[in-house]
């Protein structure tokens, strides 16, 4: 099983306009809401590949209330904490360019923190807990990582989807998989944008040398890298227009994950990794399956 957990979810409310013109009124064109959050997007694209998932986190209010009725209607099974504020509202707002608003989310507090964390008393070996996106207020810097001594006690695995020195903390426990983008790689290590695939992987490398199981390293529409111990890849991501980038990580990540989890073939969650990412990359909401299928038999995987 993989245990998506989304602290802080959002009811993604994707908007289009030809142009923001700021201090005026503008009309939209088009609008959409749909239920987000990083988990609960990883969660949706692992229920799409028919691989076992049930999403933890906070809901609460209206928007909770709309986001599980979302989730229901997709038969998502999900466990979320009861929160007494309202789960927040993100403004994805397609013009010209892509502007996220992200709202900062309910205070959690301490009865439904604990609520969350007796959650996990379900892990079983070999289950994999994927933590990702913002911390709402009232949880603690450290709370991702304090969750993985317990995750541990059970025999499952983790990932945690986060960058700068929170990523690098999380290494000594050996995350199953790290997921940076290339910008996020080359500020990690204090260097200004790498130019080669070789610096790139060099950087991947110590990622790997301080603890990480597999390192994923995204680079948008240029593809993607896997390092592990053994190997290095690339892999090519078709050219397409892209259309979305909310959850094109997320899904890259599910499919990788997932996959893994399944199969245990690096090379094989990998690709299923990009075409998740990619199919998303080029749909208006999350990837569907025949996305994703049609997407897979487009990528080619060299070693480097
Ligand atoms: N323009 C694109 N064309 C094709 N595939 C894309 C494009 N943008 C993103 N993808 C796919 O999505 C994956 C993740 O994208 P990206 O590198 O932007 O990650 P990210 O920065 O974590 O994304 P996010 O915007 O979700 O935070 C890429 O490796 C690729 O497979
Ligand atoms: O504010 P956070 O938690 O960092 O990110 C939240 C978010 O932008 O991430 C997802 C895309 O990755 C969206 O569904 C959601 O709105």
């Amino acid at each position: 099983m993989i245990y998506s957990v989304t602290l802080n979810p959002s009811i993604d409310y994707v908007i289009e306009l030809p142009e923001l013109e700021l201090g005026a009124v503008n009309r939209l064109t088009h609008g959409v809401k749909l239920p987000g959050g990083k988990g609960i997007n990883v969660s949706r694209i692992l229920q799409t590949l028919g691989l076992p998932t049930t999403a933890w986190g906070f809901l609460g209010g209206f928007t909770g209330t709309f986001i599980q009725d979302r989730l229901d209607a997709i038969d998502m099974p999900c466990d979320f904490t009861k929160t007494a504020g309202d789960t927040r509202i993100n403004v994805k707002l397609k013009a010209a360019s892509e502007t996220e608003l992200n709202a900062s989310g309910p205070t959690i507090d301490a009865a439904e923190i604990a609520a969350f964390k007796n959650k996990l008393d379900k892990l079983e070996a070999g289950d994999v807990v994927v933590m990702s996106g913002s911390l709402p207020k009232g949880l603690p810097n450290t709370f991702y990582r304090d969750l993985i001594p317990v995750i541990h006690a059970h025999k499952a695995d983790f990932v945690i989807d986060t960058t700068g020195q929170a990523l690098l903390d999380t290494l000594p426990d050996h995350p199953l998989v790290v997921k940076p983008n290339h910008h996020e790689l080359a500020a990690l290590f204090g260097d200004p944008e790498y130019t080669s695939t070789d610096a790139i992987i060099k950087a991947g490398r110590r990622l790997l040398g301080l603890g990480a199981q597999h390192v994923l390293i995204s680079m948008a529409g240029a593809g993607a890298l896997m390092i592990d111990q053994d190997h290095a890849w690339h892999g090519t991501v078709p050219k397409q227009p892209a259309v979305n980038s909310v959850g094109a990580g997320d899904s890259m990540l599910a499919g990788f994950t997932g996959t893994f989890a399944q199969t245990h073939d690096t090379l094989e969650s990998f690709k299923v990794g990009i075409a998740c990412g990619s199919a998303t990359a080029f749909s208006e909401d999350l990837a569907t399956a025949d996305k994703i299928a049609e997407v897979k038999q487009t990528i080619s995987i060299t070693e480097v």
